[in-house]
């Protein structure tokens, strides 16, 4: 078997309290997961589970305040500035909204350079290697001259995929990344993340509240409930034979385009009421 690429070992998570007694919040409740190289665990759960917070301690940016979090067998949960910077290499975050993750006042050949010009990359080749991202996320070579205000949702987030792969990163914190965006965009999205993949070898934490993203994107999932991860398994497994009571019922709140299937969950959820 190979050795995972990201483990998180018992994971406690918890922000300063406030006012009288300042208990800590506690939002993750000792988290086990691993994420093999080159694979995409989904994380599901609903709003305030905890799931970005998740994806925040493997950035560094939760305190961690019990177990660890290992890249590459290393306990990275609570590293220095310094460290963590060198780390940015290894592991990047496409956000939700593409509209506020980009800046605005810069075209998208700074948005794209910046990361590669700050680590001594020469201008010429950093402007190479531009083309070559652009040309991975089916952006046009003259985009480079404009603000991100000029593209869809679609193109911004094709833009802060692009940034995310600057530096041929080996795992990628995705945070709901196609949540802002229309249906069919949104499918091209996940082709686009499955694809580079594919190419890259690149891992994927992907963060997602929706059950059909999960079933596109997963090799496995993860479901999260209240700081607690409650099952596991294959995307199949999980989407298709649930095994905890908290996941079915997210299947059943799942929304479903098919009017028959739509009836057939209702009378499943007046089922589950009435046990
Ligand atoms: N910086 C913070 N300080 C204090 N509490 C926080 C902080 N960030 C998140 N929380 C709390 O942690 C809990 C989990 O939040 P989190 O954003 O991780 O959930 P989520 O599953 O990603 O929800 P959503 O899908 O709505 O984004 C919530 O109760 C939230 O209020």
């Amino acid at each position: 078997m190979t050795a995972p690429l990201l483990e998180l070992d018992d994971v406690v998570v918890e922000y300063p309290g406030r006012g009288r007694g300042r208990t800590p919040f506690r939002v993750l409740h000792g988290i086990s997961l691993t994420i093999a190289p080159g694979e995409t665990l989904g994380l599901v759960g609903e709003s305030g589970s905890g799931k970005t917070t998740l994806g925040r301690a493997v950035l560094g940016l939760a305190p961690v305040t019990g177990g660890e979090i290992r890249y590459g067998g290393r306990d990275i949960s609570r590293l220095g500035k310094r460290e963590r910077r060198a780390l940015s290499e290894d592991i990047q975050v496409v956000f939700q909204d593409p509209f506020t993750s980009l800046n605005p006042a810069m075209t998208v050949l700074d948005i794209l350079t910046e990361p590669l010009l700050v680590t001594g990359v020469a201008r010429r080749d950093a402007e190479r290697r531009v083309r070559t991202l652009l040309d991975r996320v089916y952006l046009p070579h003259d985009a480079v001259h404009r603000l991100p205000r000029e593209f869809s949702g679609g193109q911004r987030q094709r833009i802060a995929i692009a940034r995310a792969l600057c530096r041929n990163p080996r795992l990628i914190v995705c945070d709901e990344p196609v949540s802002a965006l229309d249906l069919t965009t949104q499918a091209r999205v996940l082709d686009l993340f499955t694809e580079i993949q594919e190419a890259t070898g690149v891992a994927y934490l992907f963060v997602t509240h929706d059950l059909s993203v999960v079933r596109h994107i997963s090799h496995r999932v993860a479901v999260l409930y209240r700081g607690d991860i409650v099952e596991t398994g294959t995307a199949a497994q999980v989407t298709e034979r649930p095994e905890h009571a908290y996941t079915r019922r997210l299947l059943l709140a799942a929304p479903v385009p098919d009017p028959d299937r739509q009836a057939r969950r209702r009378a499943e959820r007046l089922k589950e009421a009435a046990s």
